[in-house]
């Protein structure tokens, strides 16, 4: 096996034990036939296992031209710089609750992020201009704003997935992504071996990854499926155990990108429910999406515009935002 570029570090493989649980001895690996060009194209497109925001090195076979994804130990926001064009690595002040104190009862303290990624052609491009919100522990909060407005981008940036260039941002941990596909994301062949995939990396013993995979199973309401093979799960059921593995890990912040885009009405409900039902105490989120309706379900909102964040905090108050630029757009279309 050999090993690509210079992200490369360590990693420990696992075995699926034969009663589908991974423990603290390891947990599956997972052949994943993404192309090597895109593995290495950071931020990383990686689809397995990102869910615990743990992974951040990458082996590849290159004779096969498939690659071992690894599932490590956490890797403290902050200290996976992003390369810049010129092979500088650039930072934000980024802090983590270990090496600050917490703002009282604040989970996620953004203060005028700036991002900029790199084009096809090698150029800069910004993307994050300007992204400032505070999200308060054990609260629901939206991101919305149009398409291409920067709303994965900053939650990739709030997850450690990609660093920003400026600005400070304090964010406790652990936290979790959790991708718009759930096919991105749900490998294991049951849903109780997948959200134990992901605990592989803890010293935890066989009863207790049990109890976690049980607790978080049902926290989402998913846990009469904990034997069912993930094929046979509809869409919301697969985001609901991915949701499921993040809670195993004691995520503290969630960061959801689009949950319910792929999904039907029914399963959109039991998604949205299960987070409802997850988020609290010291459970914290934060969902992106295009669907006004869904903000019923919101203690607060954010909302974006080409790069920046242009509003934040009352959901009514972003919902009357949004319903005025609607309008404002339709006004203007007639107009024409
Ligand atoms: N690696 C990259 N190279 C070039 N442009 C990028 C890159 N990553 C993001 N962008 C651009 O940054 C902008 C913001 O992208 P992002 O995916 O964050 O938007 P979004 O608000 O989540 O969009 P959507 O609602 O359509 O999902 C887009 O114009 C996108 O094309």
């Amino acid at each position: 096996m050999a090993q690509c570029g210079t992200a490369l570090v360590q990693f420990s493989l696992a075995k699926l034990h034969g009663d589908g649980y991974g423990t603290s001895r390891g947990f599956s690996s997972v052949m994943v036939s993404y192309s090597f060009a895109s593995l290495l194209s950071l931020p990383l497109p990686l689809n397995v296992g990102l869910r615990s925001c743990s992974m951040r090195k990458i082996r590849c076979h290159r004779s096969t031209g498939e690659f071992l994804l690894p599932i490590i130990s956490r890797l403290p926001v902050g200290r996976c710089p992003q390369r810049s064009p010129r092979g500088q690595v650039r930072a934000a002040s980024v802090r983590n609750e270990s090496e600050t104190s917490a703002p009282n009862s604040v989970a996620i303290d953004a203060r005028d992020l700036g991002l900029t990624v790199t084009g096809d052609k090698g150029e800069d491009v910004v993307v994050l201009k300007g992204c400032s919100m505070q999200i308060p522990e054990g609260q629901l909060w939206m991101l919305l704003g149009p398409n291409g407005c920067g709303k994965s981008t900053l939650l990739k940036a709030l997850t450690g997935l990609l660093r920003p260039n400026r600005g400070k941002l304090y964010i406790v941990g652990p936290r979790s992504f959790v991708f718009q596909n759930p096919d991105h994301q749900v490998v294991m062949p049951t849903a109780e071996a997948d959200v134990a995939f992901g605990l592989g990396h803890l010293d935890l013993s066989e009863e207790e990854v049990k109890a976690r995979v049980h607790s978080s199973l049902e926290a989402v309401g998913m846990n009469e499926y904990g034997q069912r093979p993930v094929q046979t799960l509809s869409g919301g059921q697969k985001q609901r155990v991915a949701i499921a593995g993040a809670l195993a890990e004691s995520s503290r912040v969630l960061l959801l990108d689009e949950l319910t885009t792929f999904l039907d009405e029914s399963d959109q409900m039991g998604v949205l429910e299960a987070v409802r039902n997850v988020v609290g105490g010291s459970v914290t989120a934060l969902w992106v999406t295009h669907r006004l309706e869904e903000l019923d379900y919101a203690d607060g909102a954010v909302y974006m515009e080409n790069g920046r964040v242009v509003l934040s905090g009352a959901v009514e108050e972003v919902k009357r935002y949004i319903l005025k630029q609607q309008e404002d757009m339709s006004r203007n279309g007639a107009l024409r």
